[in-house]
Parts: C-alpha cells; structure tokens; sequence
C-alpha cells in the first residue's frame, strides 16, 4: 500500500494565496489504480514530484509497504514516473533509451534484447528500434518513453496524462499493457483528464481541489 497522509507543501517564492497550501492525502493498494483529475494549475505536477522525490515535503508522512519513503532520494523509491515532456536522451537511438529502463548501465542480457524487440513490437513501433528520439512523432515518442518506464517493473507507476493525442488503437494497446502491471501487483497514479483513459484503467479516482485531494 502506498499511504500518503497530510504531505504538505508551499511554493516558497509565492505570496500567501497565491498557490494554495497544499495537502496531500490518500491510499494506493498494490494492483489498483488512482486517477487524479484537476484543472491546469490545480497541483498534479507538483503531486506526482513530492511522490517521485523531486520536491521535499514540509511535513506527513509516505511509505510504502510500511517503508518510509521520504528519507530515500529518487532512485530508491521504487517509483517511475512517465512525464509528460517524455524524457528521453535525444543523442540514443529508441531500442536504447527502451534499454535503460531495463539496465542503466546498459549490460543487456540476451532475454532483455529480447524483451525490447517484443516491447517495441506491442506498442507499434516495430521497425524504428534505431530511429533517433528526434525522428519520431510526439505519439511515438510518447510510446517509447511508456514503454521504458513499464519494462523498469517498479512497484509503483506515476502517469502524467501519458495517452494523450494517440489514436484510439494505439491507445487501447497501451491500456492493455498498463492492466498487464496492475495485474502483476504495479500501484498505478495517473494523472488524466480523459474520460476514456479513467474508465478503462482506474480503479478510483480524485479530484484536486483547492490543494487537497477530494
Ligand atoms: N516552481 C514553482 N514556483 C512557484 N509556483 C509554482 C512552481 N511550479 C508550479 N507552481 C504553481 O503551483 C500551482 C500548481 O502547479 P502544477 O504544475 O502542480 O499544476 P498542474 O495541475 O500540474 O497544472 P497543468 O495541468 O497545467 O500541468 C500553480 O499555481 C503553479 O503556478
């Protein structure tokens, strides 16, 4: 279970009402996905870097498993998070920016090869695993960056509106990949406004409100 219980946080530079104080509280079971919606501005940026580890929290508390994550820097939260800007290296080509999802070091294994070629081929990009980031369009990259982030196979899965533009086929087949880690026991977050996206993935959902989760 992910508890995340009154994690505060203030924008320091902003004047008093200018952001509102935000407070964050909720439960995430393992298997279960969580979409939180919430108009521009509204803090789900800034609720997936708290959770991620890329903002400190002034106070509350977030564990995992009963384990304390707020002591732990990014990199041992056993959380991956798919943004929206998709993050990939622009200089490596596809099947290597899939791969350091599966191995920074990029020490690939025969069946982690493997497990990429499959990988590319499930999301529709069969044939571009050499393309450079920059040759691709934005639904491509999207997928790519997706892809990475599911073959990582952290506990846990922040998702920062990660369908959005794809065609309805594409998208569909992304569905079924993101099931495929709830199944396997991955808490998904996803932050969407889609409709169809909340209902064919989300076991709850939330809205920001005013700072708080409601
Ligand atoms: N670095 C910052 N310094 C000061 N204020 C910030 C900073 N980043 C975000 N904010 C403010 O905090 C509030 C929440 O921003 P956040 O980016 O979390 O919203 P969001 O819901 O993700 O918005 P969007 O849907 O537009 O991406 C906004 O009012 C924003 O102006």
């Amino acid at each position: 279970m992910l508890d995340c219980h009154d994690l505060t946080f203030h924008y320091r530079r902003c004047d008093p009402g200018e952001t509102p104080d935000f407070c964050f509280t909720f439960a995430l079971p393992p298997g279960e996905c969580l979409a939180v919606e919430g108009p521009s501005g509204s803090g789900k940026s800034t609720l997936l870097a708290l959770l991620a580890g890329f903002l400190e929290p002034g106070g509350g508390r977030l564990t995992w498993r009963g384990r304390d994550l707020l002591g732990l820097p990014p990199w041992e939260r056993g959380i991956t998070t798919v943004f929206q800007d998709h993050n990939l290296f622009d200089h490596l080509p596809v099947w290597i920016n899939v791969g350091l999802g599966l191995a920074p070091d990029m020490k690939l294994s025969r069946e982690q090869q493997a497990r990429i070629r499959e990988g590319l081929a499930e999301v529709g990009l069969a044939g571009l695993h050499d393309r450079l980031p920059g040759e691709l369009s934005g639904g491509q990259r999207q997928r790519v960056a997706l892809l990475r982030a599911l073959l990582r196979g952290s506990p846990l899965l922040l998702l920062d509106e990660p369908f959005t533009g794809l065609d309805e086929a594409t998208r569909q087949g992304l569905w079924a990949l993101v099931r495929r880690q709830k199944a396997a026991g991955v808490a998904v977050l996803l932050v969407s406004h889609d409709r169809d996206d909340i209902e064919a993935l989300a076991d709850r959902r939330c809205r920001l409100d005013s700072g708080r989760l409601v």
